[in-house]
């Protein structure tokens, strides 16, 4: 099995990647992880070089990933959501040994994670420039060059790296956690605990289209678990609103609801797409092993 993710070696989105693995019985090489961008993951598992990506999309205290949704959005002719991981996240303050803390001028991170961190960072260091990577084990290696900066990573990046730890512990809230979704050419099987991501650009703009579609969910007993508006790239102010809810959609109360929403956005020339049906799982840390 190959699977692409978030790189350099030493990323959260990695070690969800080595959890999905074990999930499917499957051996990992280390050259069976391609360590790349998100956009890029999605692209290899298009061009059938990967069978899986594994990209974050939703965090705790930071809430949903939207670059993550736009390449999504961008590859869903192709690439569709079939699983996720709920992994707990818990962010150290790193910096190169012997590097001294109250010296301290600049901050790596991957945008997120500087995003959860972010009362925590003004209270200890106000003033610090914090400088967006993309990941936190990129934040890790360019910390290293430099004896005034440090990295929001995993405490097992950090050691990895020999650095020392300014704090444990980083994130403003505790129990943090970040979902991730995998990502094959097909959606994952009907589990009867499942969810499905709705993209829906309506086309020409009509009062109550947000609540037609919300409506003909709610008709079919459907749960509605986020909606999610993201800018439709090509026209200013304008969206494409993406839903999750619960049910698989080969299930029949999820085929009658989207058989509805399909004819709603065809009157104004919009579309609908289904990015994915995928099992909910629990956060990894309460899975029982067999
Ligand atoms: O940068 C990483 O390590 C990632 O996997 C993305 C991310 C960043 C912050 C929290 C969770 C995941």
């Amino acid at each position: 099995m190959k699977i692409a993710t978030l790189g350099p070696k030493g990323t959260y989105a990695e070690q969800a990647a080595i959890i999905f693995a074990n999930r499917m019985n499957a051996s990992l090489d280390n050259e069976d992880i391609i360590l790349t961008t998100v956009n890029h993951s999605l692209r290899l598992v298009q061009n059938r070089e990967v069978d899986y990506a594994v990209i974050p999309v939703e965090n705790k205290i930071d809430g949903l990933i939207g670059s993550s949704f736009d390449a999504l959005i961008e590859y869903q002719d192709f690439v569709k959501v079939c699983d996720e991981v709920n992994l707990p996240i818990s962010h150290v303050l790193a910096a190169k040994a012997g590097s001294d803390w109250k010296k301290l001028h600049t901050v790596y991170s991957h945008p997120s994670a500087i995003n959860q961190c972010l009362n925590r960072l003004e209270e200890y260091f106000p003033g610090i420039a914090l400088v967006p990577v993309l990941s936190t084990s990129e934040a890790a290696q360019k910390a290293l060059l430099e004896e005034t900066a440090a990295a929001i990573c995993s405490r097992k990046t950090a050691i990895a790296h020999q650095m020392i730890l300014f704090s444990e512990e980083i994130q403003d809230y505790a129990n943090n956690e970040t979902r991730f979704f995998v990502c094959s050419l097909t959606d994952g099987p009907v589990t009867q605990d499942d969810r499905t991501l709705l993209a829906v650009r309506y086309g020409m703009n009509q009062p109550g289209q947000l609540y037609d579609t919300a409506k003909f969910l709610a008709d079919a007993q459907i749960d509605l678990t986020f909606i999610q508006s993201r800018p439709y790239k090509i026209r200013p102010q304008e969206y494409v609103l993406i839903y999750e809810f619960i049910g698989h959609k080969s299930s029949p109360s999820v085929d009658v609801a989207l058989k509805n929403i399909e004819m709603q956005v065809r009157a104004f020339n919009g579309w609908k797409k289904i990015l994915g049906s995928y099992p909910k799982r629990k956060r990894e840390d309460e899975v029982e092993f067999a």
